[in-house]
């Protein structure tokens, strides 16, 4: 199912293909095209270049310049539209411009996570030196915004979709970047349009790093719309 949220407009669309059924992560529903996944992808590459370079002046001045021109060509051809809201398979809603699962979307790390059979949103993922806040670690910022969006994707999955109310976030340990580590998320309860989840980053032993708790609250109009979308 693609759902265009009632505030897009409704112009060509010539970055994505839509939904495509069957599949799960970054590049699953709601996914744009596979060269603009790669353009995404060469252009976290460029992020990571950027923070770590060692160029002198001249050379950055030089690079900047023909960024720029690239910047322009790009932005020419400007879209029209977000890229559209689809739900996969197994009900976790998806598009590629999102901002921590977005395949086409640059700032996304991306991350990609799964619903395993017992319903617990699970993603592996790595941060990188560009996530760094405290020497060495990860901003506890970028932590939320992982947690932020397994905790609503488990909600989504157990039917109760919404906005995000309150966060809570407990920083246990710091959390390293360059490493694996494992995102999981488990929705708890609902009251009315109210839904709770809770989750945590750790380490692939389990290690607990950041911990979480979630209410999402389903807009009322969401509740009409996701009603007449089906
Ligand atoms: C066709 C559409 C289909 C969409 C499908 C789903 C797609 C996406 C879903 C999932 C994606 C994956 C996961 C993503 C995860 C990331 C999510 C975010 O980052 S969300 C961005 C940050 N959050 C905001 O910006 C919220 C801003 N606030 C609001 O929009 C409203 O305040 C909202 C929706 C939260 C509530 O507004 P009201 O008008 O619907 O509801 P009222 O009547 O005000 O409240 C209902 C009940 O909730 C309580 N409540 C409201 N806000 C609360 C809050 N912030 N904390 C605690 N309780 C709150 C109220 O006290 C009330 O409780 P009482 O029924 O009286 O017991």
């Amino acid at each position: 199912m693609t759902i265009e949220l009632a505030s897009a407009e409704n112009a060509e669309n010539p970055g994505s293909t839509g939904s495509a059924e069957g599949t799960t992560g970054a590049s699953a529903a709601g996914e744009g095209s596979a060269a603009l996944d790669l353009l995404a992808q060469q252009v976290r590459d460029l992020v990571d270049a950027v923070v770590l370079t060692g160029a002198p002046q001249d050379e950055i001045v030089e690079i900047t310049a023909e960024l720029a021109v690239l910047t322009d060509r790009l932005r020419a051809l400007r879209r029209t539209s977000r890229h559209p809201l689809a739900f996969d398979p197994e009900g976790v809603p998806r598009h590629a411009g999102n901002a921590v699962t977005g395949s086409a979307n640059p700032y996304a790390l991306p991350l990609v996570s799964q619903v395993t059979p017992d319903r617990t949103i699970r993603a592996e993922l790595s941060f990188r030196q560009v996530h760094e806040g405290p020497p060495t670690s990860v901003h506890g910022g970028v932590s939320a915004m992982i947690l932020d969006h397994v905790l609503g994707q488990a909600v989504a999955v157990a039917g109760g979709a919404g906005m995000t109310g309150t966060l809570t976030l407990r920083y246990v340990r710091r959390v390293p970047y360059g490493e694996p580590l494992v995102a999981t998320a488990e929705y708890v309860r609902s009251e009315g349009r109210k839904s709770w989840a809770e989750g945590r980053i750790a380490l692939p032993d389990g290690t607990p790093l950041v911990e979480a708790t979630g209410l999402f609250i389903t807009p009322r109009v969401w509740k009409e719309e996701m009603t007449g979308a089906q």
